[in-house]
């Protein structure tokens, strides 16, 4: 699912108002009368308090055809209009003297603190205060509206962005904002919702189609965009009834250091499970013993060291490496390194040690094969490209590093985003369980045997991280939150490839049959 940017969303409503010759306004009908769908068919004319909080723009304009469309069910409505200037949409002008053409009682202006309206904690707010079209910081009389929203505890539902949240760029007061229950958003979900500073936003999202052009939606390319099963399901390899072992790679795990053999035992195990026809581990002689035990479907080389890598020298082809999982960075580690980047021909996941080095070793980002996958969590990117000042930044930063580098950056995470040029793709599977030891490990074998699958670099990151997640998800389903390993991530790598063909995805766009009001 593409994310669009504020500036293609009001492009997508004037090709939209010209493609289908609308009358003005019909765009904050159909928005204002979603957003009524959705809560009727919820609140099935429940008698619970509604306060609709209107701006004075187009969000405002929206929340304003809502509550007409509230009043002349029956609800229990009251309608406020938070006066904070002086420039009326003509839109919103319109819906305004709709909703008095339904109702004896005017919309409450709404002008300072002593104004605001007593709210228990089972009424129900409306924020349509504030939507994309925010354009500078807010009044502290409105940051205070904010706050008693808050105080009063009630469910809150934000329309389209919760309010006083900017959609490219971070708040300057981390109290000045709505925080809603849930935010139905107009035919995109907003970046800010998966941001690790920002997504605290609003709890739920759900995206509201209102009809803008079907072809400018396909045709726009975004910079952003949401990865989940419908966007990986085409780029799924089915295997041939004759086909061969030698048919799916040879995936090579290079990492280890003693008391760490543990993550090579996790990226391998991936590497097989992921789908590799072969795969060995090189890792240092002390690792050998357990790890021919614990896994005999792998193939182990050491190294002349026992305890460290020192050279990295195998006499194998492989059709994909991962390196760096657990290796440390012993002055004899950073040199094999080195001298392994200027032979390697193969291509290349980077992770973990091996990043930390190159950190510390820039001269090495040369050697390193365009279109490389390097998989940092964020300490490991700040390392890389040095600190940032906010989400965006970081963003900006990790962007231009790909550029310039021409490698995959995967900043993993709560929403782990695959950096590619300008492009970023953002994953919906993984859940907090996965904050345990080893996970990144796993992540650096999947897509190692999906790069030995003949999957491009872009499809082994992005199916790659879709996979690992999706395991994660289906193994948090038997282990819980606590008790989730990395090798049960490993052990539902099978279940999250079936899942692939079982169940559809479940909606994030409510598909509501347009009620006549
Ligand atoms: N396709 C879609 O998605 C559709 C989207 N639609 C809806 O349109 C919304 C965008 O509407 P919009 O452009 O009118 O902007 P909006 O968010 O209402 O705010 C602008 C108002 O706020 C004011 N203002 C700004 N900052 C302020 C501040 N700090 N403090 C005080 N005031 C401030 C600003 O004042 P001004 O700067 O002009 O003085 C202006 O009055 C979008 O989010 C969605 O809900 C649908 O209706 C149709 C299809
Ligand atoms: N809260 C979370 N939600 C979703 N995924 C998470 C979360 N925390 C961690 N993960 C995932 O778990 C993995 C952790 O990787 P990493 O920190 O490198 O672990 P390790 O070094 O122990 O292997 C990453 O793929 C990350 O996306
Ligand atoms: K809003």
């Amino acid at each position: 699912m593409k994310i669009f940017s504020k500036e293609q969303i009001y492009k997508g409503d004037k090709v939209t108002e010209e493609q289908q010759s609308l009358p003005p306004s019909e765009l904050m009908e159909r928005a204002g009368l979603q957003i009524f769908n959705w809560m009727h068919l919820r609140m099935q004319g429940a008698q619970v308090p509604i306060h609709v909080f209107c701006g004075i723009g187009n969000n405002g304009g929206d929340g304003l055809v809502l509550a007409r469309h509230l009043i002349t069910h029956g609800y229990n409505v009251e309608v406020y209009v938070v006066n904070c200037g002086n420039s009326r949409s003509k839109d919103f002008l319109t819906s305004y003297d709709k909703v008095k053409d339904v109702s004896k009682k005017w919309p409450q202006l709404l002008k300072c603190e002593t104004d605001f309206p007593d709210i228990h904690r089972d009424d129900i707010i409306v924020d349509a205060i504030f939507g994309i079209g925010l354009n500078r910081e807010i009044e502290s009389w409105i940051k205070a509206l904010f706050n008693h929203f808050k105080a009063s505890s009630a469910f809150t539902l934000s329309v389209d962005i919760p309010s006083g949240w900017f959609t490219d760029k971070p708040i300057e007061d981390n109290e000045g904002v709505v925080r809603a229950n849930y935010t139905l958003s107009f035919q995109s979900p907003k970046l800010i919702f998966f941001l690790p500073e920002t997504a605290d936003c609003t709890i739920q999202w759900e995206v509201i189609d209102i009809g803008i052009d079907r072809d400018y939606l396909m045709t726009t390319e975004t910079e952003y965009e949401l990865i989940s099963k419908n966007e990986v399901l085409p780029m799924y390899k089915p295997r041939d009834k004759y086909a061969h072992k030698g048919d799916f790679g040879h995936g090579l795990i290079v990492g280890g250091s003693y008391g760490k053999i543990g993550a090579v035992h996790l990226a391998t195990r991936s590497v097989l499970s992921s789908g590799a026809g072969l795969t060995t581990a090189f890792i240092p002689k002390c690792g050998y013993v357990p790890l021919q035990t614990s896994l005999p479907e792998a193939m182990v080389i050491t190294d002349a060291d026992t305890n460290k890598i020192t050279a990295i020298d195998f006499d194998i082809k492989p059709d994909a490496i991962g390196i760096g999982i657990g290796m440390g960075k012993f002055p004899d580690t950073v040199s094999a390194l080195k001298a392994f980047l200027k032979n390697n021909k193969a291509p290349l996941v980077i992770d973990a040690d091996a990043l930390n080095i190159i950190s510390e070793n820039n001269d090495l980002l040369k050697l390193i094969p365009e279109n490389s996958i390097l998989t940092p969590h964020p300490k490991e990117l700040e390392r890389l490209i040095g600190e940032w000042s906010n989400d965006f930044d970081k963003l900006k930063k990790a962007s231009d590093f790909s550029t310039k580098y021409k490698v995959l950056v995967i900043i993993k995470g709560a929403n782990t985003i695959i950096v590619y040029g300008q492009k970023k793709f953002i994953s919906v599977t993984g859940n907090p369980g996965m904050a345990t030891a080893g996970s990144g490990d796993v992540l650096t074998g999947i897509i190692t045997g999906l790069l030995c699958q003949k999957y491009n670099p872009l499809e082994s990151a992005l199916f790659g991280v879709y996979l690992h997640g999706k395991a994660g998800d289906l193994a948090l389903e038997e282990y819980g939150y606590q008790s989730l390993l990395a090798s049960h991530i490993v052990d539902y790598i099978g279940e999250a490839y079936i899942d692939l063909f079982k169940q559809p995805e479940q909606p994030q766009q409510e598909e509501v049959e347009a009620e006549n009001s």
